[in-house]
């Protein structure tokens, strides 16, 4: 099994490698919660075997600010402990494989490994030509509004509007997809950079929190459709808010999200407007 991806580390030798979430996780990982693991840590662990023999020692790894669990505080930076209070099976593979590569890191200098904690990415390419398709109903919020915009499906269901937050709703952190693309170049710096050895981790979002409701309201906005809605329970493993502190990317990195709610709501309805059925529709 190894051979082949052994062959092609070799061939390229210097290439940093990526690693994503193997889909966008969320309803689905409380389903089958083994197959969630064996896909995010076998995966990684694979890799990262593949490379130590492949002599290729520079990774980039797309983790989440899941593994934050709970905020003990907000808006959560780097320092905020990691792995206690995991709400959800999917968290608990990111915090396991960033545990695995900082005891990489410790143990041989040669690793330079980066890891970025996403938030909440959502939105698409401007363009309208690259953007989220999820199979079958979409567990994250933007896309299932999206999909009750564009008429697809009849309406969403606000997963409990009894949260310590201002309207009630869950709070988190949207950051637009291009510039969590724009993240990955800076990383790729930084796991190039002279100075850079071992480990360290990112967070990636805006550093504002964006409810449910205010969610919906910025989609019709941009949109310009009606997105009904109506209010349900709590969604097992939901948090009440999560926010990123983004100064360090900023620090280190150089990065720091550029685009805004509307410019999300907006490159993403482009998307599911040309697209309605998806990449099928590009057919
Ligand atoms: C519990 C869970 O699975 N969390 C995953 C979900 O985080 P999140 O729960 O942060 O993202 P999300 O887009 O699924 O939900 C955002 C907010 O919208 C609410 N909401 C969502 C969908 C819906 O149909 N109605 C509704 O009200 C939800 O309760 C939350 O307050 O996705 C992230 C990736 O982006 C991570 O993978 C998280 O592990």
């Amino acid at each position: 099994m190894l051979s082949p991806s052994l062959e092609c580390l070799r061939s390229t030798g210097w290439t940093p490698w990526f690693t994503s979430p193997h889909s966008r996780p969320s309803g689905s990982l409380w389903r089958s919660p083994s197959s969630t693991t064996r896909a995010t840590c076998r995966g990684t662990l694979t890799l990262l075997q593949v490379m130590r023999e492949a002599g290729v020692h520079r990774l980039v790894y797309s983790s989440s600010a899941t593994v934050y669990g709970a905020p003990q505080y907000l808006p959560a930076d780097e320092q905020h402990p990691t792995g206690a209070g995991l709400t959800n099976p999917y968290g608990k593979t990111k915090y396991f494989c960033e545990q695995v590569m900082q005891d990489l890191a410790a143990s041989d200098k040669e690793w330079r490994l980066v890891s970025l904690r996403y938030f909440n990415p959502v939105g698409a390419h401007p363009s309208g030509r690259i953007g989220e398709d999820p199979l079958g109903p979409p567990n994250n919020l933007m896309p299932f509004v999206a999909q009750v915009a564009v008429g697809k499906r009849e309406e969403l269901s606000v997963f409990g509007d009894d949260y310590n937050t201002p309207d009630g709703t869950g709070v988190r952190d949207y950051v637009h997809v291009v510039d969590l693309a724009e993240g990955h170049v800076m990383a790729l710096d930084k796991a190039f950079s002279k100075s850079f050895r071992g480990y360290a981790s990112y967070n990636l979002g805006t550093g504002r929190g964006v409810s449910v409701l205010e969610m919906i309201e910025a989609f019709c906005r941009a949109s310009g459709k009606p997105v009904p809605y109506r209010v349900v329970g709590r969604r097992a493993g939901d948090v009440a808010s999560v926010v990123a502190s983004c100064s360090l990317a900023e620090e280190q990195l150089g990065w720091r999200a550029r685009r805004d709610l509307q410019e999300m709501c907006e490159d993403a309805w482009r998307w599911q407007k040309l697209h309605p059925n998806g990449f099928r529709s590009c057919q």
